[in-house]
């Protein structure tokens, strides 16, 4: 479904000037330097896969996608989308994929969606039949039988962004970059949507590749991250395994009835206090929640014990921090 192999992208930028006399020359003799935006990203994609790229602001996420969709020109390296070339088939590939901006609606501002979606068809060629049993499928599916007569500025961001998906999925495409289908929404809209994709998912083969700083879209939505730094491929793999291998603390919250007896224990330590509960944090791979649990229920009552998993956020910022190193990766060279 798609084969990128060794792609590069190099930005020239004019170099900044300081000074009047400088900037004036630099109108006339402008120097540039070069901007690495991507270095040799090498992976491949399976049809019905969705990976989630993540990445800190200016990684090179954008660059990527928009080499993948046949808009932006690499260095270097080869890449084919469904077998060919996006740059040189670019009309061909367009027809096959299906886009959605959150923080960029393409559809037409004025226009109820309804009247959208019928210029679509007509960009996209769709057959009358072919496009009424469309638009009944997804209409269910996206419920959007409400607002479907409603202009585009007037509906709230949740379901703009349920119009675009619609608009995204109308010509039935192989494959969806969905750049951060999540963002601004509230925490129930949020939910809707993810539940909306998961459901395409099952439902369509749909490839997605999803862009986004939202760890928790990732975490319903993908079962394969790529984490992009600096224009590098840093991490292609599992998400569980990140948090497996990198999430090396747990940590326990436990309400005692009384003021507790702590014994000092190796790799063991208490992060926090308040009242009777106290949270303290262990190294899984050196000692067990049981073992913990057991020693304290000796010793004290316990009236409440709850075990906290890593949290991904936490994991990720670290890696591009830098304080964290990956797991052994599978990112091929
Ligand atoms: N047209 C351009 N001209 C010059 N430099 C560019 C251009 N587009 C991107 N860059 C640079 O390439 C690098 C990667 O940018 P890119 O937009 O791909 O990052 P990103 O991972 O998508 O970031 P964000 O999460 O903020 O959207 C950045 O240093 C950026 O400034």
């Amino acid at each position: 479904m798609v084969n990128v192999q060794g792609i590069c992208r190099v930005f020239k930028v004019p170099k900044k000037t300081n000074g009047f006399s400088a900037t004036v020359k630099s109108l006339f003799q402008p120097e540039y330097h070069q901007r690495e935006a991507l270095r040799n990203v090498t992976f491949r994609m399976e049809e019905g896969e969705t990976v989630g790229f993540i990445g800190p602001n200016g990684a090179g996420k954008s660059t990527l996608i928009k080499i993948m969709a046949g808009i932006l020109a690499p260095t270097a390296g080869d890449i084919t989308i469904l077998g060919k070339n996006p740059l040189k088939y670019r009309k061909e590939i367009a027809a096959h994929i299906g886009v959605v901006f959150g923080q960029k609606t393409q559809l037409w501002w004025d226009l109820p969606l309804m009247d959208s979606i019928g210029l679509l068809k007509h960009v996209y060629r769709i057959p009358a039949e072919v496009f009424n049993t469309r638009v009944k499928e997804l209409s269910e599916l996206l419920e959007v039988g409400d607002f479907m007569n409603t202009p585009v500025r007037q509906l709230s961001l949740g379901q703009r962004m349920r119009g675009d998906i619609f608009a995204a999925l109308l010509h039935n495409p192989a494959i969806m970059f969905l750049d951060e289908p999540t963002i601004g929404l509230d925490i129930i809209a949020k939910g809707r949507i993810r539940e909306l994709l998961q459901q395409i998912q099952r439902e369509k083969k749909v490839t997605v590749v999803l862009t986004t700083h939202d760890m928790a879209d990732v975490e319903r939505l993908c079962n394969r991250v790529l984490i992009i730094d600096k224009g590098s491929l840093l991490y292609d793999g599992d998400l569980s395994q990140i948090l497996d291998s990198l999430g090396k603390t747990r940590r326990l919250v436990i309400d005692f009835k009384s003021r507790p007896y702590l014994p000092s224990l190796d790799f063991v330590n208490v992060v926090f206090q308040d009242g009777l509960r106290y949270g303290i944090e262990f190294q899984k791979d050196c000692i067990s929640a049981s073992d913990i649990i057991a020693l304290l229920m000796k010793e004290n009552e316990v009236l409440d014990v709850r075990i906290e998993e890593p949290d991904i956020e936490g994991v990720i910022k670290d890696i591009y921090l830098g304080k964290q190193l990956l797991p052994e990766s599978r990112v091929s060279s």
